[in-house]
């Protein structure tokens, strides 16, 4: 099951104090698939990154489920992170000297023993239906942006999260594999009920996501409802 996510009064600011975003009040249901589109620079990383609790909170809450993410003690924040988010981002932090399998069943190193083997199946699943299984066993350092791409979604599925974020998850794809990944990805979340939450300009992608939120003018709003989502 995913987690509900509530978003009040949330100010993010750069590093000289300069308003960054603000979003006075942002419910998603458990659940939901969303897309967060909006003009280079908008703030759609800003805002995916407080989500996560990678970022400092100016002013304001980020609760997924009860939890305010923003402040949770460092160690907290990220066990919720570890536990509960699956998180594709731009710079894909792979380990270059491990495998493909190796970077996709990552989470083992943080999990109990006896999960450990679901999440190596579930990696090796996630890459199968990625198109890479073929390439599992090959350093990352000698991959492909897409390919790169392919396995930091698979690594984010194999923890078995219950919320997934993406920062343009099909940007470096052709539309082949990009309309692949987004059939397996949409599948996945209504199979297990996650919430998704996703950047992204890709139309193929926005058409298949429950809501369209769009980053403008430093706020989000819900084109058709053209009001700022309060
Ligand atoms: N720590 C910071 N200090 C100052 N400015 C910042 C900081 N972090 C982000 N910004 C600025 O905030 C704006 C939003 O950046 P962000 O990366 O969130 O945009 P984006 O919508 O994801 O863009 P893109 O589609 O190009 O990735 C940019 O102008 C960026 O330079």
């Amino acid at each position: 099951m995913g987690l509900p996510l509530e978003v009040r009064g949330l100010v993010l600011t750069g590093d000289e104090g300069e308003r960054i975003l603000h979003v006075p009040a942002l419910d998603i249901a458990t659940g939901t698939a969303v897309a967060l589109r909006g003009p280079s620079g908008a703030g759609k990383s800003t805002f995916l990154h407080a989500v996560s609790g990678l970022r400092e909170v100016a002013e304001g809450t980020v609760t997924w489920d009860g939890a305010d993410v923003a402040a949770l003690a460092p160690e907290r924040r990220a066990a919720f992170r570890r536990d509960a988010l699956g998180i594709v981002f731009q710079d894909h932090l792979l380990f270059e000297e491990l495998d493909a399998l190796g970077n996709a069943s990552i989470a083992t190193g943080f999990a109990r023993r006896r999960d450990r083997a679901v999440i190596r199946e579930r990696a090796r699943t996630a890459l199968g239906r990625l198109g890479i299984a073929q390439a599992e066993g090959r350093r990352v350092a000698s991959f492909s942006g897409g390919e790169r791409q392919r396995v930091a979604v698979a690594r984010a599925l194999a923890a078995g999260p219950r919320v997934l974020l993406a920062d343009e998850p099909t940007a470096n794809l052709d539309r082949e594999t990009a309309d692949r990944l987004i059939e397996d990805v949409v599948a996945l979340v209504r199979e297990q009920g996650l919430t998704l939450l996703v950047a992204s300009h890709d139309p193929h992608l926005i058409a298949r996501m429950d809501r369209v939120l769009e980053v403008r003018d430093g706020t989000i709003v819900e084109p058709g409802r053209e009001a700022a989502v309060a």
